[in-house]
């Protein structure tokens, strides 16, 4: 099964909370046809379906928290498998979210070709996640979520840009 994406072209969005990775992605997947997948959206998709595993991820998410590793890239390895024969490429928004999720996405599918990084500042990112958290209907749109969201960002999310800047492949579209 695995082998159906083992050539698979990759891009990782890469942005704080509420930068734009999600609207960044719809217009390349416009442009360009290529598959979204966001890891926000899995995970939040397996909370809807009401199942224990939702149950204790909607606990981790409403923290502002990191979900288990393995269960993030177990969710996006199968939805890639799922649309291997009618994509093009890959947009993964929302992973890595720390270095080791890279590396571990490395060794069981494979390597990117390009990470996209989303760019905002920390004050832009709350005022457009509390206006979306108006509407949203999202448990971690909140201002106490908001900032830990963004402080763990910042201490674990950050260094994913510099550890593939140091490989050549960030590219930071300009907005
Ligand atoms: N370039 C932009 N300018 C202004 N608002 C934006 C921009 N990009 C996104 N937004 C708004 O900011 C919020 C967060 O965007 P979203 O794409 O959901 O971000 P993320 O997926 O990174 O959390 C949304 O309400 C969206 O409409
Ligand atoms: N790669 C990943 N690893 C661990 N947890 C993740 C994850 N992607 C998403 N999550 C969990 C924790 C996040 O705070 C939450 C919402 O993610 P998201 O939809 O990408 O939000 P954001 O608006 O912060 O970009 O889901
Ligand atoms: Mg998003």
């Amino acid at each position: 099964m695995a082998d159906k994406i083992k050539d698979a072209k990759i891009i990782f969005v890469v942005g704080g909370p509420g930068s734009g990775k999600g609207t960044q992605c719809e217009k390349v997947v416009a442009k360009y046809g290529y598959t979204h997948l966001s890891s926000g959206d899995l995970l939040r998709a397996e909370v809807a379906s009401g199942s224990e595993r939702g149950k204790t991820l909607q606990a981790i998410m409403q923290k502002g928290e990191l979900v288990p590793l393995d269960t993030v890239l177990d969710m996006i390895k199968d939805a890639m498998i799922a649309k291997a024969d009618v994509s093009k490429g890959f947009l993964i928004d929302g992973y890595p979210r720390e270095v080791k999720q890279g590396e571990e996405f490395e060794k069981k599918i494979g390597a990117p070709c390009l990470l996209l990084y989303i760019d905002a500042k920390g004050e832009t990112m709350v005022k457009r996640l509390m206006k979306r958290g108006e509407t949203s209907g999202r448990a971690d749109d909140n201002e106490e979520t908001i900032k830990k969201r963004l402080d763990l960002y910042y201490k674990a999310t950050e260094p994913v840009i510099t550890f593939y800047t140091s490989r050549g492949i960030v590219r930071k579209p300009l907005l």
